[in-house]
Formats: C-alpha cells, structure tokens, sequence
C-alpha cells in the first residue's frame, strides 16, 4: 500500500505540487495524467525519495518513505525516470545488471542472471544484450531500461514501479507491450505508478487515473469518470469527443484538430 497525505512540494515560494493526497495498493495500475509542467515528474519523485514533500507523508506499507534506508527502498520499490542518462558505454546486459546491484554483495549470482535473462527477454532485448548501450535507438534505450526497472524488483513480490512516461519513445506495438506487462505485473500483487501523455493508453491500461492541474490532484477516480470532454478541455485546454467503447467498456479519445489562422504567422513570414 502506497499512501499520499497532504503532499506538498516548494521551489521559490512557488507550490510544484499543492496538497495532494491519494493511496494505491497492490493490483492496482494508476496512471498519472496531466499538461506539460502539472506537476506530474514532481509527485512522481517524491514517491521515489529522490525528493523530500515540504508538507505531507507518504508512506510505503505503513512505514513512511523518510525511515527506509536506501537498501530497504531499493528492495521495495523501482523507478523508471523521465531522462536516464547513460554517459559511459556501458553493454546493455550490464545496464539491466545494475537492477540487481541491492541484490548482490561482489559478484552477481545464479538468480540475478537468471533474473536479467528473463526480464530482457520479455522486454524483447535479450538480442541486444552485447550491444553498446550509446548505440540504440530511443525506444530500444527505454526497453533496455525497462528491463533494468524490472529487474531490480522482479523476485520481491508486492513492490512498487514508478514510471515516468516509459513509452514516450516506443512505437505502437511496443507501448502496448510495455504497458501490458506492467498490467501482469499488478495481476502478481506488484503496485504501478506511471506518468502517461497518451491518453488512450491510459484509457486502456489503468485501473485508476489521477489528473493533475497546475500541482493539485484535479480528479481521481475510473478512467471512464476521469476522461470526459470537461475535463480534457480544463486540464489540457483541447476539445475533444470521448466515447465508450461498448464491447470493452473502455474509453476513446478522439481530439478535435486545432485549426491556426494563417494571420497568426504574419508576424513571423
Ligand atoms: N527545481 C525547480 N525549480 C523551479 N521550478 C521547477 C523545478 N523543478 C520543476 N519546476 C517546475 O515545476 C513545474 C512542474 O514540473 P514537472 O516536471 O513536475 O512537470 P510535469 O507535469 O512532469 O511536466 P511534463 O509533462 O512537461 O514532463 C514546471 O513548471 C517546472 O518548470
């Protein structure tokens, strides 16, 4: 159980994130939306202990984020930020090994071996294992960093995955891979939390959606309560048509184009 109360985070006297408060517990996949600069990477850091809340708890279960040591937090929860920066050339299979350095003492063991086989071959890069990391493409970089992610917390049933926008790089049938087996994950007993600027994918993928507007907790609730055209149009300023898809009982975007005045560029031609 991950739980939220009255959190706050300040730069400046400037609230990023004003006084939300949520919990998830295992199960459960809970997509965060919300407009360039809502607030979302900030409340996603604070959930990781990359950053302390000037106001407000969280808590890991029952035990708050500040009283874990490092090692006990590693064990107990994995994130996947916005920008990994890898500077050194580092082969892929030693990227996702890094997942399992709280595991292990000098020398990686049998399991943790074992444990990066598996989660690179199901984040289908097993195959660029031997590969300088430098060298991939964007959306092979973030399935190696997937795999990494999954890797640290793969044999510590109930954990938490923090994820801030992991598929922004993938193609179509990728995304849907990653986020499928994030939803396995949940069906294991594991907690997610991931950022998401597609919509539809969280319309999809979520069990739950939490929209963030200028740092506040917006709305909260199913995907199909929190995506209507009200609140698309408050939180994203777009218009959009959103229907229900009768089979699935799952949420459709559609956005409505955005048509510029030719005057709007005088200025620049
Ligand atoms: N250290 C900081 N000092 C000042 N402002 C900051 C700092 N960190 C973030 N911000 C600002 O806080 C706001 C929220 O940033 P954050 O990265 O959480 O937004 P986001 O919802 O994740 O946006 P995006 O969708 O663009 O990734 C932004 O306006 C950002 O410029």
């Amino acid at each position: 159980m991950l739980t939220v109360e009255n959190v706050s985070y300040e730069v400046n006297q400037r609230k990023l994130v004003s006084d939300v408060t949520f919990s998830t517990a295992s199960g459960e996949l809970l997509a965060i939306i919300g407009a360039n600069g809502a607030g979302k990477s900030t409340l996603l850091r604070m959930l990781s202990a990359e950053r302390k809340p000037t106001e407000g708890h969280i808590s890991l279960y029952g035990k708050k984020l500040k009283d874990y040591s490092p090692k006990e937090l590693a064990l107990k929860r994995a994130v996947l930020n916005q920008h990994n920066t890898v500077n050194m050339d580092f082969h892929c299979q030693e990227i996702v090994m890094m997942g399992r350095y709280p595991h292990f003492k000098n020398r990686p063991t049998e399991q943790d071996r074992r444990v990066i086989a598996e989660t690179m071959k199901i984040c289908g890069v097993l195959h660029l294992a031997g590969r300088s990391f430098l060298t991939l493409s964007g959306g092979e970089q973030q399935r190696v960093q997937f795999a990494r992610v999954l890797a640290q917390i793969w044999d510590q049933s109930g954990a938490l995955i923090l994820m801030d926008e992991p598929v922004a790089s993938m193609d179509i049938q990728y995304q849907q891979q990653t986020l499928a087996i994030a939803k396995a994950l949940c069906k294991k007993g594991f907690m997610l939390v991931v950022i998401l600027h597609e919509i539809n994918l969280a319309a999809l993928y979520a069990d739950r959606i939490l929209m963030l507007k200028n740092g506040q907790k917006w709305k909260d609730g199913a995907p199909l309560e929190v995506l209507n055209a009200e609140h698309i149009y408050s939180v994203f300023n777009v218009e959009a048509e959103v229907q229900m898809n009768r089979n699935t009982l799952q949420a459709n975007v559609f956005s409505k184009e955005l048509k510029l005045d030719a005057a709007h560029f005088n200025s620049f031609l």
